[in-house]
């Protein structure tokens, strides 16, 4: 039975990576994949990993109809035997019932990989309607980690450096670019719920009027003050 899965995670978590190695393994058996993004970093009609990898993509944007992309394809005679869509956060509800009606419609297995939620915690409406639709939802494996060493389920949005958390849902960027005017920082929930970077723990162990260090958070080879975690 063809499926729609949604694979997610963090930023950072290696979404894109697999969504590249689903298309080298079933490409390198002689099948035929559509490939979708949206506002990826490599820019548009791209897909691309952190490892350096990319291909190039249909460029999915507003008001862009999967459905109608794919039957347009079949019935000029050429061939899709699935689908893989990154970036789906940033799709609208309305294109997440396309991608289902592809599966449903046309018996095409659909991957779909995004980030759950957006730097205030908040659901993003295309990864909600996919929660809502998808036949299964695999979280990623290879756990992106918060600077404590926990695992990362949250995305920090940082401005010159400091954690932000009010601003407009949708602004490209990366991880680990301190110089950068926004940024993303992946965080444990504690951390985030604190906004407590990695930067500012460092600052707060600098501090002149450093606090007693939680022996907790010091295992993972950060001095944090207690009172500031
Ligand atoms: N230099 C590197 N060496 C090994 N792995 C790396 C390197 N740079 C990035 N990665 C891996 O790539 C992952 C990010 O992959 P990517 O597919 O771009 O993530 P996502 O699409 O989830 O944001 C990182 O979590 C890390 O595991
Ligand atoms: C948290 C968050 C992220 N984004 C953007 C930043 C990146 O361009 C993508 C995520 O890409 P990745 O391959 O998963 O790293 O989403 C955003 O626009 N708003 C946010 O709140």
């Amino acid at each position: 039975m063809p499926e729609l899965v949604f694979f997610s995670g963090t930023m950072d978590c290696g979404k894109s990576t697999l969504a590249l190695q689903i298309e080298h393994n079933r490409s390198t058996r002689g099948l035929q994949g559509m490939i979708f993004t949206r506002n990826d970093r490599a820019g548009e009609g791209k897909l691309s990993s952190r490892l350096g990898l990319v291909t190039d993509s249909v460029e999915a944007g507003e008001g862009f109809d999967f459905y109608a992309h794919l039957v347009a394809h079949l019935s000029a005679g050429r061939r899709a035997d699935y689908v893989i869509c990154d970036e789906a956060q940033f799709l609208a509800p309305e294109q997440i019932d396309q991608l289902a009606r592809i599966v449903d419609d046309l018996e095409l297995d659909v991957f779909a990989f995004g980030i759950t939620t957006d730097f205030r915690t908040k659901l993003f409406p295309g990864s909600q309607r996919l929660v809502e639709l998808a036949d299964r939802i695999e979280v990623l494996q290879v756990e992106a980690l918060c600077w404590c060493g926990a695992r990362a389920t949250h995305n920090a949005r940082t401005i010159g450096g400091q954690m932000v958390v009010e601003g407009a849902q949708v602004v490209v960027g990366d991880v680990n670019q301190p110089e950068s005017a926004v940024g993303y920082e992946v965080l444990c929930r504690r951390h985030h719920r604190r906004r407590l970077t990695a930067a500012a723990a460092h600052a707060a162990a600098l501090s002149p009027d450093v606090l007693p260090v939680d022996p907790e958070e010091s295992s993972a080879g950060i001095s944090v003050p207690t009172a500031a975690v």
